[in-house]
């Protein structure tokens, strides 16, 4: 059977020819960060790269050769205008005549790389509106702007998620010649759920009603919902998401009271605002407790957010706990 490739599909899907060069030099990008993963203690490129990065926390070797790996591959193209990275303190200034700027995080779950589990690459793709030269203030736009986002998941196989807004498809790297194939075009995400991921181990440090709405997803026949749930955290939020592409569920990183003033763990533009891109697109919700995460004005680039993503009805019922 004959697969279309990554450069066919987004010529199929009449992609403005400037993000299609964007897309392709990530997707170029990540079969050699791939590569490096799959070479793991041989290329001696486990563990930590005994520095912190401009969150506070501490950077593994592969933190840093992913990001600048991915940093190189997008200063080298004519279309990209500037890049922000969850590992870079300030924005990076790219090509003056660019139109796009580029969000990511260049490995997702890194914790798990000593551990031989799943990482990814996930990344966004904003306008550029401003006058040169590039400003923090330019990439400050709602996840609603996006032109483009997605991930590389680094797993078994090596997949590639992609929306760029007319809905979500899957490309699976063939690891003989290095493309991307077109394995699932339309993925759809139920709007009822049957799962649901989250850290239980932080169960008190949460808000009364999160820890109210999972008490009773756990509580199951039995409980309220009358339905057992299952429970799934692979500790990368790529890996969670992927799943919830693929056979739906419910995945949330809450407000903790351990760091009160921190609104969430997770970040806005390098995760939430392209996974909520992703999951609106295949059909499903991404809010936090007050308001749907796309619509967020964000203030500085490495804002974090509370993040309840996946089955629509799912959402809007943990929602509803927060909001009653
Ligand atoms: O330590 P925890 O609570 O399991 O956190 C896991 C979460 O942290 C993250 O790993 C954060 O991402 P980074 O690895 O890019 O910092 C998410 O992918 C994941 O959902
Ligand atoms: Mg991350
Ligand atoms: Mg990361």
């Amino acid at each position: 059977m004959s697969r279309v490739a990554l450069p066919q599909y987004l010529e199929n899907a009449a992609v403005a020819a400037e993000l299609q060069s964007v897309i392709l030099g990530l997707a170029e990008v990540s079969v050699d960060i791939s590569k490096s993963l799959a070479k793991g203690a041989l290329a001696g490129v486990l563990g930590a790269a005994g520095a912190e990065n401009v969150q506070g926390e501490d950077q593994k070797k592969l933190d840093v050769i992913a990001n600048d790996m991915i940093k190189d591959a997008l200063a080298a193209l004519p279309a990209v205008r500037g890049l922000a990275s969850e590992e870079e303190a300030e924005v990076v200034p790219c090509h003056t005549a660019g139109s796009y700027l580029v969000t990511f995080d260049p490995l997702d779950g890194s914790s798990n790389i000593d551990i031989n589990s799943m990482v990814g690459t996930i990344f966004s793709v904003l306008p550029h509106r401003g006058e040169a030269p590039v400003t923090e203030q330019d990439f400050l736009q709602p996840g609603r702007h996006q032109q483009a986002a997605g991930y590389v998941l680094y797993g078994p196989s090596v997949m590639l998620v992609l929306s760029t807004g007319n809905g979500v498809a899957m490309f699976t790297l063939d690891q003989d010649n290095g493309t991307y194939l077109l394995t699932e075009s339309e993925v759809v995400i139920p709007a009822d759920a049957k799962e649901f991921s989250i850290n239980m181990s932080n169960q008190r440090h949460w808000a009364a009603p999160m820890q109210a709405y999972i008490a009773d997803l756990i509580s199951g026949k039995d409980g309220p919902r009358a339905k057992d749930f299952n429970m799934r955290w692979v500790a990368a939020m790529v890996a969670d998401v992927h799943r919830i592409l693929c056979r739906g569920g419910l995945f949330t990183y809450p407000w903790d009271s351990r760091k009160p003033d921190q609104a969430g763990k997770l970040r806005l533009m390098y995760e939430a605002n392209p996974m909520g891109f992703l999951v609106e697109q295949a059909g499903g919700e991404i809010w936090t407790p007050e308001g749907k995460i796309l619509d967020i004005q964000p203030e500085h680039i490495h804002q974090r957010v509370p993040v309840i993503l996946g089955a629509a009805n799912e959402v809007a019922l943990c929602v509803d706990y927060h909001q009653r």
